[in-house]
């Protein structure tokens, strides 16, 4: 099994069905991840912070680092223990606290699927749901806060699904769409991860091997070529480390892709 397990982040403010989609995601999604777990992001919020919601008082940046690490240590040790993947509800509502749960666990791949409905739809249903600490009075703050993930270059591994006035089962088929299109990203960037970890093993001869490495690198990129978007790849490459086989990689591509 890759040593990159894989985690998927429903986000999004509250109400927007996170738990409710996650809960049956799961199920399909162990068709062909059978031990998959969903982690439902709120069960890891401190008592104060629980108090604080439940008392209609918004969240600061310093209520949620903890929590971000959490959400981000579980959910690598449950994709660990189970098939490689996990599911996690957490509403990471800025791009910084994105960021933040992708840097406590550099080794695990996070996807981000984005719920959004308007505050209209979500005033409707805060105000209906029961027994839950996040009242209709926090709708202002969510939407203050919210930083959709707009665009691709800077937040590839994230995609947003709109809610608003569809029914419950077409949602769940659009996010088990789309979880599936980033599961299929995933084997790109763990193989990357993987083979730049070979490069990084100075004992193996390989190493100083430029000629070897472009050419592992570029078939490697080829072979996916078909379905993954360039951007993405480009992206990955950069966050990736090393800017002048960057370079070459991307002589690379443009050759093949002529
Ligand atoms: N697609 C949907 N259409 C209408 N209502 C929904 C839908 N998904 C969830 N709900 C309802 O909206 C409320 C919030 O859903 P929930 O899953 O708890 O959201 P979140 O986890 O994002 O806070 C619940 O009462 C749930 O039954
Ligand atoms: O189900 C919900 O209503 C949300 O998921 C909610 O419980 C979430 O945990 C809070 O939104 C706290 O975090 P933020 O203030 O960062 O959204």
């Amino acid at each position: 099994m890759s040593t990159h397990p894989t985690v998927l982040v429903i986000g999004g403010t509250a109400g927007t069905g996170k738990s409710t989609i996650g809960e049956s995601l799961v199920n399909l999604l162990r068709l062909k991840y059978p031990n998959a777990q969903f982690l439902e992001g709120d069960r890891l919020h401190s008592k104060q912070n629980i108090e604080k919601m439940s008392n209609g008082i918004p969240l600061c940046d310093e209520d949620r680092w903890d929590w971000l690490e959490r959400i981000s240590t579980e959910s690598t040790l449950s994709a660990s223990a189970n098939d490689g993947l996990c599911i996690i509800t957490c509403s990471a509502l800025k791009l910084k606290y994105r960021n933040y749960i992708i840097d406590k666990n550099p080794n695990t791949i996070f996807f981000f699927l984005m719920v959004y409905a308007s505050p209209k739809e979500i005033l409707m249903r805060l105000t209906r749901r029961e027994g839950h600490f996040m009242k209709a009075n926090m709708l202002n703050s969510q939407f203050a806060d919210l930083e959709l993930p707009i665009n691709n270059q800077v937040e590839p591994h994230s995609r947003v699904v709109t809610v608003d006035g569809r029914l419950e089962h077409h949602v769940l088929l659009e996010t088990f769409d789309v979880s599936f299109e980033l599961l299929r990203s995933r084997s790109l960037k763990a193989q990357i991860l993987e083979i730049f970890e070979l490069y990084k093993d100075e004992r193996n001869p390989c190493f100083n091997d430029k000629d070897f490495k472009n050419s592992l690198m570029l078939d490697l990129i080829i072979n996916e070529l078909s379905w993954v978007n360039v951007a993405t790849i480009k992206s990955e490459l950069h966050n990736l480390v090393m800017n002048d086989f960057l370079e070459e990689i991307q002589e690379g591509l443009e050759y093949k892709l002529r």
